[in-house]
């Protein structure tokens, strides 16, 4: 559903991301993995066309991503930290974000919406609202148009234990229902449930990218988490 050929991204003389070669396939939830500063971040906005890819080639369920915007409408992005216009109330926003798709009859997924408890807040401005809370109107965001791919960067930072178990229970299903998720996370023990496949990085480069179970086979642990830990303890 996802293939990265030959990758390479440059900030002026910086090499943030080298020859990466990767491919995902829907029903897989994979966690990129790796040392502050790795590439992570800069991979996801590479796939989401944030950042222009000038070497190597990105396919998105078989079209080069350089050919059209249209396969952004099979993404959900939740944002590592999501900003929004500060007068907004959460309602305009999330109404806002609706009017630009510019598809009047959608199949709307309001059940994270709902699960928050959202409607409470409605009125509230961007701007008044805590961390956590704004987390909760990204990830709305991020599942309300039933994507096919679901891209999650750091999704849990911010959330209350509350959220968090929310947030994840919700990638669990759409995972299930065969849906590629991609996700970002510092919190490996928060990942245990979720994940199918790993991808470790470090200093732009793809080190590994195994099955979970494969993890847990190589290293001898019952956990993803501690398969997580043993590997970044050989590569740091
Ligand atoms: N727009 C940019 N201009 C210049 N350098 C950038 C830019 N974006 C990212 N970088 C650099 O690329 C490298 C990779 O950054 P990236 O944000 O992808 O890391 P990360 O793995 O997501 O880190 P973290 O775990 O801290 O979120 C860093 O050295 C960063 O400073």
């Amino acid at each position: 559903m996802i293939e990265i050929k030959n990758l390479t991204k440059k900030f002026n003389r910086f090499t943030a991301l080298q020859n990466v070669q990767l491919q995902f396939n829907t029903g897989n939830a994979i966690a990129l993995i790796g040392p502050n500063g790795c590439g992570k971040t800069t991979l996801i906005k590479c796939i989401l066309g944030l950042n222009v890819v000038e070497e190597g080639q990105i396919f998105v369920k078989g079209e080069n991503i350089n050919d059209s915007y249209q396969y952004r409408k099979s993404i959900g992005y939740m944002p590592q930290i999501g900003r929004y216009p500060e007068n907004l109330s959460i309602e305009q926003t999330i109404n806002m974000v609706k009017d630009a798709r510019n598809t009047k009859e959608h199949n709307y997924d309001y059940e994270l919406l709902e699960s928050f408890e959202l409607e409470k807040l409605y009125q509230k401005k961007m701007r008044t609202l805590s961390g956590g809370t704004t987390q909760k109107v990204s990830a709305v965001l991020a599942f309300l148009f039933n994507p096919d791919i679901i891209i999650l960067d750091e999704p849990t930072a911010g959330l209350d234990p509350l959220a968090a178990e929310i947030l994840k229970q919700k990638i669990i299903k759409e995972k299930n229902k065969g849906k590629l998720i991609l996700i970002t996370s510092h919190l490996l023990s928060e990942l245990d449930e979720i994940l199918t496949e790993v991808v470790f990085m470090n200093e732009g480069k793809v080190l590994v990218h195994q099955s979970a179970q494969d993890l847990k086979t190589q290293t001898g642990k019952d956990k993803i988490s501690e398969g997580i830990i043993s590997i970044l303890k050989t590569i740091q």
